[in-house]
Parts: structure tokens; C-alpha cells; sequence
């Protein structure tokens, strides 16, 4: 079975594929394949392992009708056509749960630096300007007591919450399309509606899914009704809020700071205003990069291929309903 790898994955995946007897080839270049040199290449394979944002649409799925399955390297899959897939009989499998906390530390990486401009006054020293540390000056924002918003209480938000709940005794709000009752059994979270989650939040940390619900739900008016001294945090997907909004919330001082590991769109223009804002942190999309989480990525990926391959149920199945058809 030949299986094509859209970007360079940890040793471990290659050699569980190798094991099992299946022909890899990945594109190593530094570079996204465009949506016609994709196809060029999954034409004629048996399996694609997607990691990055490649379009995976009912154009790419009917042109490549030899694949078998798709296992995506992440737990995101807005990138794909799902219902295309189950139509054209393609099982897609994801990551889940083996980044959770790697992706929750992200999100709280940032949450910490920007409460306290960590990331702005490294910069600083680096270009030689100390600053005169005058009691009034570089003061940045407590988080002890506070109440942390999550948008999308489910496996990251969740994990973060717990986090927040044990090291700063924060109160937890969260607003999903449904309540998470045993989120709330186990982290005392209270479900909130998205204009109370707004209001309440002293720091709001996004973690649904991409989808035309989602898509910048985070404009200009949800950013108006936020609290001026509130800390903005998205490692979700960057389309869930929008940018300039955000850039003109944020130079108008209507929240208080931002952290970013996602943008829209990546990679963010070496101009863009955010990237020169005292209370702004930025990361490059790391959330589920550690050595360890992204060798279970891999080993997970791994398995979801072999699965198809071997004609059994991929175990990270996102389009149960495919086996119905094939
Ligand atoms: N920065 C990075 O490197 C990484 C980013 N991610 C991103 O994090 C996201 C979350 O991952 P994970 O926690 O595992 O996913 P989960 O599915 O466990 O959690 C997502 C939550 O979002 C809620 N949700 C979905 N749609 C909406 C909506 N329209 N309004 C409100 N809430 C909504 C869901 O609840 P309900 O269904 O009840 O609405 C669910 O609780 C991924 O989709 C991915 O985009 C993930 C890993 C790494
Ligand atoms: O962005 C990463 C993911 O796993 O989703």
C-alpha cells in the first residue's frame, strides 16, 4: 500500500508504517503543496497523512478515488470536506486527546505571558531598552480570583480549565451549543450564554472547532462587549475571530491584551500591527508541538492508516457512517 505524507512526521509513524509493510513517501520541502501538486500526488496512492491545512474538498476526493483513507496529523478538521468523504466512501481519522494537554499549556503559556507583557519586555532587553522600573511601570494583570470564559468546553477547554481552577482558584464559564454536564460536575464550570461569557470573562480563551457557526464570531461587537481589562486568548483556529477587529479592539483599549497561537492568515505578515503590541504574545501555531505529544500524533496517525489499509475501522473515526457504504 502506498501512502503519501504531506509534511515531515516523527520517525516513530514512519517506522509503524514501514512495519507494516506500506510504501511512504512525504514531501519534505519547507513549503504548503498547492491543491493541484496535492492531487498530482494522492492520484495514484492508496492513503494521504495530511498534517498542515491542505484543502481536502469534494474536488480533491472525487479526482483521488483510488484513496482509502485519510488520517489527518491533528485534531482540527475543518479543512475537510467530511460529508464529501462519506459520499465518495473515504474514512478520515483524527488525533484527538493525545494533544489535549500539550495545546491546554499553550493556551496557558499565553494567557500567563500576556497578563504580565513577558513576551514585549524580552523583546526589549533584546534591543537593549531596559526600561526605567519605576513602581508605575510594567505592570501587568493578576489572574489569581479571576474568572477565565472558555468558548468550546470540551477536551483543551476542558484541560485548561482544570488548570486555571488549580493553580489561580479561577471561576469557570464556558458556553458550548450544549451544557457539559460532566465538565461542570468535575470543574465546578457554570454554562453561560455567549453574550454572558462576553460580559463575565476576565480572560477568554477560545477552543471550539472552525465552522460557519464559528467563523469570526469574534468581531468588533463581541470585542465591545468584553471587559476593558480582559485578556484575549485564541489556540483554536484564527478564523474564529477577526483580525482587524481585533487590532482596532485592542489599539482602542476596549480588552486589555491578546495571545495568539492561531492566525488567519498563517503565516502572519511580518508587518502586522499585532506583532509590535506591548500586550500581544504571538506563537507560530505550536500548540501540539512537544517531542512527546507529537510522537503519539504520529504513532496515532500510524494506526488510523494501518486500520484502513487493513480493511478495519479506523479507531479515530470522524465519518462513522462511511462504513455503512464501503
Ligand atoms: N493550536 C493548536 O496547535 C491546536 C489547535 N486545536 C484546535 O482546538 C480545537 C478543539 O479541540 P478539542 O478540545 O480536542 O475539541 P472538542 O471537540 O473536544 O471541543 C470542542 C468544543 O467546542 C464546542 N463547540 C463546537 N462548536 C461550537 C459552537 N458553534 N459554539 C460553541 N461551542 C462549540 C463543543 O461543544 P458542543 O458540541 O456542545 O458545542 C466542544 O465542547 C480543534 O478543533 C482545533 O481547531 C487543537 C489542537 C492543537
Ligand atoms: O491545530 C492543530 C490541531 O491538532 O487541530
Amino acid at each position: 500500500m502506498n501512502v503519501f505524507i504531506t509534511r515531515v512526521i516523527p520517525q516513530k509513524g514512519l517506522e509503524l508504517l514501514k512495519a507494516a509493510g506500506c510504501t511512504v513517501k512525504q514531501h519534505t520541502e519547507q513549503r504548503e503543496l498547492s491543491p493541484e501538486e496535492l492531487i498530482e500526488q494522492c492520484r495514484n496512492q492508496d492513503v494521504l497523512l495530511s498534517s498542515g491545512p491542505n484543502v481536502i474538498d469534494a474536488h480533491f476526493l472525487q479526482t483521488c478515488r483510488r484513496l482509502k483513507g485519510i488520517a489527518l496529523l491533528s485534531v482540527g478538521h475543518d479543512n475537510v470536506d467530511l460529508e464529501a468523504a462519506t459520499r465518495f466512501g473515504i474514512p478520515v481519522s483524527n488525533t484527538p486527546d493525545v494533544l489535549t494537554q500539550a495545546t491546554a499549556d499553550t493556551a496557558f503559556l499565553l494567557m500567563l505571558a500576556v497578563s504580565r507583557n513577558a513576551f514585549y519586555m524580552n523583546e526589549s532587553i533584546k534591543r537593549g531598552d531596559w526600561g526605567f522600573n519605576e513602581p508605575t511601570a510594567n505592570l501587568g494583570r493578576e489572574l489569581y480570583g479571576k474568572t477565565l470564559g472558555v468558548f468550546g468546553l470540551g477536551r483543551i477547554g476542558s484541560d485548561l480549565a482544570a488548570k486555571c481552577k488549580a493553580v489561580y482558584q479561577m471561576d469557570i464559564i464556558y458556553h458550548n451549543r450544549k451544557p457539559n454536564k460532566e465538565a461542570e460536575q468535575i470543574l465546578g464550570a457554570r454554562y453561560v450564554s455567549f453574550e454572558t461569557l462576553l460580559q463575565q470573562s476576565d480572560v477568554l480563551s477560545v477552543h471550539a472547532g472552525l465552522s460557519p457557526e464559528t467563523k469570526r464570531i469574534f468581531n468588533m461587537a463581541a470585542f465591545k462587549r468584553m471587559k476593558p481589562s480582559s485578556i484575549f486568548v485564541n489556540t483554536a483556529r484564527g478564523g474564529l475571530h477577526d483580525e482587524a477587529d481585533l487590532t482596532a479592539a485592542l489599539q482602542q483599549q476596549l480588552i486589555w491584551g491578546a495571545g495568539l497561537d492561531v492566525t488567519n492568515p498563517e503565516p502572519m505578515a511580518p508587518d502586522n500591527p499585532l506583532l509590535n503590541m506591548m500586550n500581544v504574545c504571538v506563537l507560530p501555531h505550536i500548540g501540539s508541538a512537544t517531542v512527546e505529544t507529537r510522537d503519539k500524533m504520529a504513532i496515532m496517525a500510524a494506526e488510523n492508516i494501518i486500520a484502513a489499509v487493513e480493511k478495519r475501522k479506523m479507531p479515530q473515526i470522524l465519518n462513522p457512517e462511511v462504513y455503512d457504504k464501503i
